[in-house]
């Protein structure tokens, strides 16, 4: 049987100090309703950083002045299979507004767990909680 295709998917963990920002997907979305970490698919000749930093200009208005690798997680739902380059970003001009009317929040790290987030979403709390500490 062949491999369902992947999808690569650039994803932001924006920090502010202990609070990070979360913002919300439309209900018409895939796992729609749920709050992601902003970012979104990497088109074809990009790389991560690059689609990153598209993603949070066209999402949120903002320009990413850095960024780093925090982890990346392959997981498969029923209906495709998604490897999210999990990007850690502390360093960014202008204030995050949501441009295609998300809702969106500053959250502190350790209230994350109150909220609903995609099935894949799993490790990025724990490794949220660790990088702050180091
Ligand atoms: N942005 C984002 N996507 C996530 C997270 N967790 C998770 O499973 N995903 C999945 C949902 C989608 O299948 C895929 C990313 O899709 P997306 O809808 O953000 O992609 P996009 O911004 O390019 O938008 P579009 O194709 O819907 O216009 O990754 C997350 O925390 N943030
Ligand atoms: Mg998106």
């Amino acid at each position: 049987m062949p491999t369902p295709e992947t999808i690569l998917v650039a994803v932001a963990v924006i920090a502010k100090g202990t609070k990070i920002l979360i913002a919300k997907r439309a209900a018409e979305q895939h796992q729609g309703d749920k709050w992601e970490y902003p970012g979104g698919k990497v088109e074809a000749g990009e790389s991560v950083e690059q689609a990153l930093v598209r993603e949070l200009d066209e999402e949120l208005g903002i320009k990413v002045q850095s960024q780093q690798a925090l982890l990346e997680i392959s997981h498969q739902y029923p209906e495709k299979t998604v490897k999210l380059m999990v990007q850690w970003v502390d360093e960014f001009d202008g204030n995050p507004v949501g441009r295609e009317n998300q809702p969106l929040r500053w959250v502190e790290a350790q209230d994350l767990p109150s909220f609903t987030f995609p099935d894949a979403n799993g490790p990025i709390t724990e490794a949220i909680v660790a990088r702050l500490r180091c």
